[in-house]
């Protein structure tokens, strides 16, 4: 029987979750999420079929769905998480899985807010999670079974693909891969003002920066592709490519390019420090 989820709070993430979740396969009455607003569930319900609990309207939102779920995944905004799982503590059933997207938020302090030995899995997954190319770490919490980290684990599977990595690597992979899809939306970005600033219509310019991201990125699919024999494919000895990749390099990508994941994983460490009090 395919387990009851429960998104507690189903914005840009959760939201791609649970996107990536149905596109799977698994029926609409298996999931329930709740949002703040009804400005927000209408979207939601319009483009899932899910009808959300709504916090604002109904003060038992979160617990509801809590209640109903054998995997609740919370979804609100860092500040926000302890506060919930505070919330849904009594809803829940000692066997029921209490999963986080959440930067920042550790394994102790939501271990701390939730009942003795509820079983709690930590996560850091990334928007691709919708069309169910995502990638998440797992890290399980320290009443948390093999078997309840196998359920987190095929949740996430059928949204993409799955490390298990311990906690002192959380930070790093929000570095590379939970922040990783707007470096390379940025990239797109900076693409199409560079063709627009070499005089192409902008609709022109759009278009061959997108479908130049997303199909060097389908190129990237296959378990085995290398990016430097990609690259290499694409680079005739003193030709164009080469030309431009030298710009690249003389200007320091690869340096900024690992200051930019830096400081997305120093400011997952902070944010630690600031809200898990750990
Ligand atoms: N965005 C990303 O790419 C990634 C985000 N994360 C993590 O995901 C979490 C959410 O971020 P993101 O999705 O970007 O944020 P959003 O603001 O997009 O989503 C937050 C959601 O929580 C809802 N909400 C707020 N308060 C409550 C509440 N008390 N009870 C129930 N629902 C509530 C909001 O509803 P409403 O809209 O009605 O206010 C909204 O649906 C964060 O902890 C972040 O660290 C992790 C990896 C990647
Ligand atoms: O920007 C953030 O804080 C969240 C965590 C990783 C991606 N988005």
């Amino acid at each position: 029987m395919t387990p009851v989820l429960a998104f507690l709070g189903c914005g840009s993430m959760n939201g791609s979750i649970l996107r990536g979740v149905l596109a799977s396969g698994v029926p609409v009455d298996r999931v329930r999420a709740t949002v703040r607003s009804a400005e927000s569930a209408r979207p939601l319900e319009e483009q899932t079929g899910v009808r959300p609990y709504v916090t604002g309207e109904d003060p038992e939102a979160n617990r509801r769905a809590a209640r109903e779920a054998d995997v609740v995944l919370l979804g609100v905004k860092p500040v926000g998480v302890l506060e919930l799982a505070r919330e849904i503590a009594p809803a829940l059933r000692p066997g029921t899985v209490v999963a986080s997207v959440a930067a920042g938020i550790s394994i102790a302090a939501l271990e701390r807010a939730l009942p003795e030995g509820q079983p709690v899995v930590r996560t850091m997954p990334n928007t691709p999670s919708s069309v169910r190319r995502g990638v998440v770490s797992v890290t399980p919490g320290s009443a948390t079974t093999p078997e309840q980290t196998a359920a987190v684990r095929r949740v996430l599977e059928a949204v993409g693909t799955v490390v298990e990595v311990p906690e002192e690597h959380v930070d790093a992979v929000t570095g590379v891969s939970g922040s990783g899809p707007a470096y390379v939306f940025l990239l797109a970005e900076a693409l199409q003002q560079a063709g627009e600033r070499m005089g192409l219509p902008a609709d022109v310019a759009r278009v061959l920066a997108r479908e130049t991201v997303s199909g060097a990125g389908e190129l990237l699919r296959p378990e085995d592709a290398d990016p430097a024999a990609l690259r290499r494919a694409v680079t005739s000895p003193k030709g164009t490519t080469d030309r431009a990749i030298r710009t690249f390099q003389e200007n320091g990508f690869e340096d900024l390019v690992a200051a930019a994941a830096q400081a997305s994983a120093d400011r997952s460490a902070e944010l630690t420090r600031e809200l898990s009090g750990d």
